[in-house]
């Protein structure tokens, strides 16, 4: 775990270490469960508010541990269905963004891993100023955190689609999960969290190896190798077929039906020979495909495919069985690309 400032990530820490915190501190080993509970249950940002520690434990925490407390620079909430972006600043001034969308089934927030995102897709403004550095997992939670408290709604899903990638912060990522799923912090399930990759296989196998039944999302973006490389670099390391036997390896595992996430972008991946190819792919697999319609960008040329497409795509995919579906644009008023409101926030 990393310190920051010198201090302790306090936020970061699991119950057992918080116990072991306090016994070397020289105090009570139940004390570790109660400072828990105030940081993840009551959302409390301030030693001073948890109010059954003695004011010198209090003094002590203060000196030596930090609460990660992200401060919300912007709020933008859009007028068409609700869904809100946040812009939050870390302790070190860089920026992140987060977003709650609310659906029937309940409200979903979709967190960024990192500060930026060193894997260079082509269609991404999280990539275009590379990856300044990772989150931690305290400053994950918070995000969840703060947006439950801004809102005064209650966080039923959460999804890791913001910028970053999260096999890229791998240690972080688990330590976060098994804090938010924690019965004695928000206590959401497993099932209720995805985590979206690019497709970094070691990773993935080791996520399938510890069985955490998260849904896995899986950005491919394109059915075949040759396509893949022009639009992701990530696909010059590992092949389409390696993704593909890692996803099996983790259904193996789990038993968790895998997403793909297929960016549709005009003329390059929306044609009928793609759906074709995609069809061979996943034929037979328990999956579910997620269209989405691509966010252009000012820094590309790509550009959204056209309705009819769209449409002849997701038609020639459930002819053949599979299960698809095309991701409602949220926020369409107030949303840029995922990552731009960040750039363009620097950029002032
Ligand atoms: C921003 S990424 C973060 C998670 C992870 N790095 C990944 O690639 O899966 C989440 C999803 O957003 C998609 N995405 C990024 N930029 C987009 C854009 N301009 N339009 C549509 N989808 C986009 C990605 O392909 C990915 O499926
Ligand atoms: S799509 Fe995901 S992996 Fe690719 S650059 Fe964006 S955040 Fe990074």
């Amino acid at each position: 775990m990393e310190n920051i400032d010198n201090r302790i990530d306090i936020k970061s820490m699991t119950i057992d270490e918080l116990e072991e915190l306090l016994v070397s501190m020289g105090d009570k080993k139940f004390r570790g469960k109660q400072i828990f509970s105030w940081l993840h249950e009551k959302l409390v940002v301030s030693f001073d508010d948890m109010t059954n520690l003695s004011k010198p434990l209090r003094e002590k925490l203060e000196e030596k541990c930090r609460i990660t407390a992200l401060k919300a620079e912007t709020v933008q909430v859009s007028k068409i269905d609700g869904t809100s972006k946040f812009l939050f600043e870390l302790y070190d001034g860089n920026l992140i963004e987060s977003v709650l969308m609310k659906y029937h089934h309940g409200n979903s927030v979709c967190i960024s891993s990192q500060v930026g995102c060193r894997m260079g897709c082509r269609f991404c403004a999280s990539t275009l100023d590379g990856c300044v550095r990772n989150l931690t997992p305290s400053e994950m939670l918070d995000q969840i955190y703060t947006i439950q408290k801004i809102s005064g709604e209650r966080v039923d899903n959460v999804v890791v689609m913001g910028s970053g990638e999260p096999m890229d912060n791998f240690d972080n990522i688990i330590r976060f999960l098994s804090l938010l799923n924690s019965e004695q912090g928000l206590n959401i399930s497993a099932r209720n969290i995805t985590v979206s990759t690019c497709g970094i296989v070691p990773k993935i196998i080791e996520l399938a190896d510890k069985k955490l039944q998260i849904t896995l999302a899986i950005s491919l973006h394109a059915p075949n190798d040759e396509l893949r490389k022009t639009m992701m670099p990530i696909a010059n390391k590992y092949s389409i077929e390696e993704i593909m036997e890692a996803c099996r390896y983790y259904l193996k595992q789990t038993n968790r039906r895998i997403s793909f996430e297929y960016s549709l972008v005009k003329d390059v991946n929306d044609t009928e020979e793609c759906a074709q190819q995609l069809i061979s792919l996943v034929k037979g697999m328990n999956c579910h495909i997620n269209l989405i319609p691509v966010n252009p960008i000012k820094e590309r040329d790509y550009r959204q495919s056209e309705q009819k497409a769209i449409y002849a795509f997701k038609n020639k995919l459930e002819k053949n069985g599979i299960n698809v579906t095309i991701r409602r644009e949220m926020g369409r008023d107030i949303d840029g690309a995922c990552g731009q409101l960040r750039k363009s926030y620097i950029g002032k």
